[in-house]
């Protein structure tokens, strides 16, 4: 018997373990692989020191327009590799520390439900007062033939040894866009080719236009409007079908998207109800049997690790709530609320609302960074591009949208979070003073242009 049986160790999983054991409940975690699931061994983490090795070659290479000798920027993928290793490694020693001294009980093999809230794992019946399930997402393929070497998928581009000397990155979304900048500034010739009329589509126009001018200039070739219809591998390379068109390459990165891993969990034989490919849930991350929950990846919504977190956090306290451990009855925050980055080269930051979301009545201002003396001094002077930031009030209401595209605006983008979430107006704002010269002033002078005070920005003093 356990209070809690948790089917996955990933972001959302592991989370849920830590907290409700934080509460008092006795918990089972059941992971057949390492503990952090797929954000700590192949997403999140190692996709963003492969990201900082772009980087670092990026600024050698740049170096002269600092006043700095250059160097050759020669690239060793095999030592990429071994330091994303270093980095997860130590994150994961000091996770798996966590789990042993939170009391957590940990069994290391697949699990599946045999009945109600009872668990089979590793010849083992667990039987829980609730199950949560967070078996996270595995790539979608197209039916395009994976084999690993010629066209693969992010798991394997983490693996490379050496980098190609021409790939084709299809879809235009998350991973693709970050693999595009990082291939691109690693020396490597990429293609990037999107079914829709823009990368980035679910992001706002404005933040695509300037990501896509940014990485043209450093050579990428952007077709958008171009779904592929089908690839081929051979021994010398990979034939890539766009329309009329072929594209030969020495490497094809399939990155369409992700879909809910829910095969073989015994779901449909206990009653679990899908939506589609995820788990159906309430708005409290109930499946259709009671005791029965799901987050993260599983849970239809944007495929973030921060959201895992917060799903994670959130099903161990309503549980304790249920189970009268806990006094406090939890609140989920709502998708929209949930700051989506990605990562590339210039990098695209937003939350809440796009401008065409917000409502009649709403109102925006457009920062641009060529006006902000930090993102003036990191930029290499030959690069155009400074990017911008763009807050989104609706009608004589709150901010409920920031959205940006820069170097570094990952790090604004906490502070217009606490804005959406608190459904701040830019007159709560306005008096809260920004560190300058920094990045994250720039959001503050667009807030103090919204509220109709700009101090480096010429736009109309009625606006907001
Ligand atoms: C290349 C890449 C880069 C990414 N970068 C970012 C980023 O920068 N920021 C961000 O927020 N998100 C990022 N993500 C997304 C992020 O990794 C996921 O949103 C997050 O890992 C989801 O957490 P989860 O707990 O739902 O699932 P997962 O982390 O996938 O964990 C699921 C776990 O379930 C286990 N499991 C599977 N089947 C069973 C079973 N039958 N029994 C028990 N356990 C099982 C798996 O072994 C796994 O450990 C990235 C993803 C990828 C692929
Ligand atoms: N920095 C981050 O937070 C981060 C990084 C990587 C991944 N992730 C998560 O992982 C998930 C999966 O990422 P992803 O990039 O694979 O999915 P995605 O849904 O973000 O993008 C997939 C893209 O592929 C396009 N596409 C689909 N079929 C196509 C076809 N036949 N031809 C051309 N284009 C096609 C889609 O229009 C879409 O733009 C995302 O939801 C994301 O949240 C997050």
């Amino acid at each position: 018997m356990t209070d809690l049986a948790v089917l996955g160790a990933g972001s959302a999983g592991y989370a849920a373990a830590l907290r409700a054991s934080q509460l008092g409940l006795d918990v089972t975690l059941v992971d057949p692989g390492p503990l952090g699931g797929t954000c700590l061994h192949v997403g999140c983490i190692p996709t963003k020191a492969w990201l900082q090795s772009a980087k670092v070659r990026r600024t050698v290479l740049h170096a002269g327009a600092f006043g700095i000798g250059g160097g050759t920027g020669d690239v060793d993928a095999a030592a990429i590799r071994s330091h994303a290793d270093d980095v997860v490694d130590q994150l994961h020693r000091g996770l798996s520390g966590l789990v042993s001294a939170s009391g957590v009980r940990h069994v290391a093999a697949a699990g599946r439900l045999v009945g109600g809230t009872v668990v089979e794992a590793g010849g083992e019946r667990i039987e829980a007062a609730a199950v949560l399930v967070a078996t996270g997402a595995e790539p979608v393929t197209l039916g395009l033939p994976v084999d690993g070497e010629r066209i693969i998928t992010s798991e394997h581009a983490l693996r490379l040894d050496a980098l190609p000397r021409r790939a084709v990155v299809l879809g235009g979304g998350v991973i693709g866009v970050e693999f595009a900048s990082l291939w691109a500034d690693l020396g490597v010739e990429v293609v990037i080719v999107e079914a829709l009329d823009r990368l980035l589509p679910s992001e706002e126009p404005a933040l695509s236009k300037v990501l896509t001018r940014a990485l043209r200039s450093r050579g990428v070739d952007v077709r958008t409007g171009a779904p592929v219809a089908g690839a081929e591998a051979g021994d010398g390379g990979v034939r890539v079908t766009v329309g009329h068109e072929q594209l030969e390459a020495d490497l094809l990165l399939v990155a369409v998207g992700r879909r809910p891993r829910v095969a073989g969990l015994g779901l449909e034989e206990v009653g679990v109800e899908l939506d589609g490919a995820a788990i159906a849930t309430d708005a409290d991350l109930r499946t259709s049997v009671p005791h029965i929950h799901a987050a993260g990846d599983v849970v239809a919504g944007p495929q973030l690790a921060h959201r895992g977190y917060a799903h994670g956090q959130f099903v161990a306290e309503l549980v304790a709530w249920e189970l009268g451990r806990s006094r406090h009855r939890p609140t989920l925050p709502p998708d929209h609320q949930i700051p989506r980055v990605t990562y590339s080269s210039p990098q695209v930051a937003s939350v809440g609302l796009r401008e065409d979301q917000a409502g009649p009545g709403a109102r925006s201002v457009t920062y641009h960074l060529a006006g902000n003396g930090k993102s003036l001094i990191a930029r290499p002077t030959d690069e155009r591009e400074t990017g911008m930031v763009k807050v989104v009030r609706s009608a004589q209401g709150p901010i409920v949208g920031v959205h940006a595209v820069g170097e570094d605006v990952a790090e604004l983008i906490t502070s217009g979070a606490m804005h959406v979430g608190w459904g701040a107006e830019p007159d709560d704002v306005v008096s809260i003073v920004h560190p300058h010269p920094t990045v994250g002033e720039s959001l503050a002078e667009a807030i103090l242009a919204l509220g109709g005070r700009p101090l480096h920005m010429r736009v109309a003093t009625d606006i907001g």
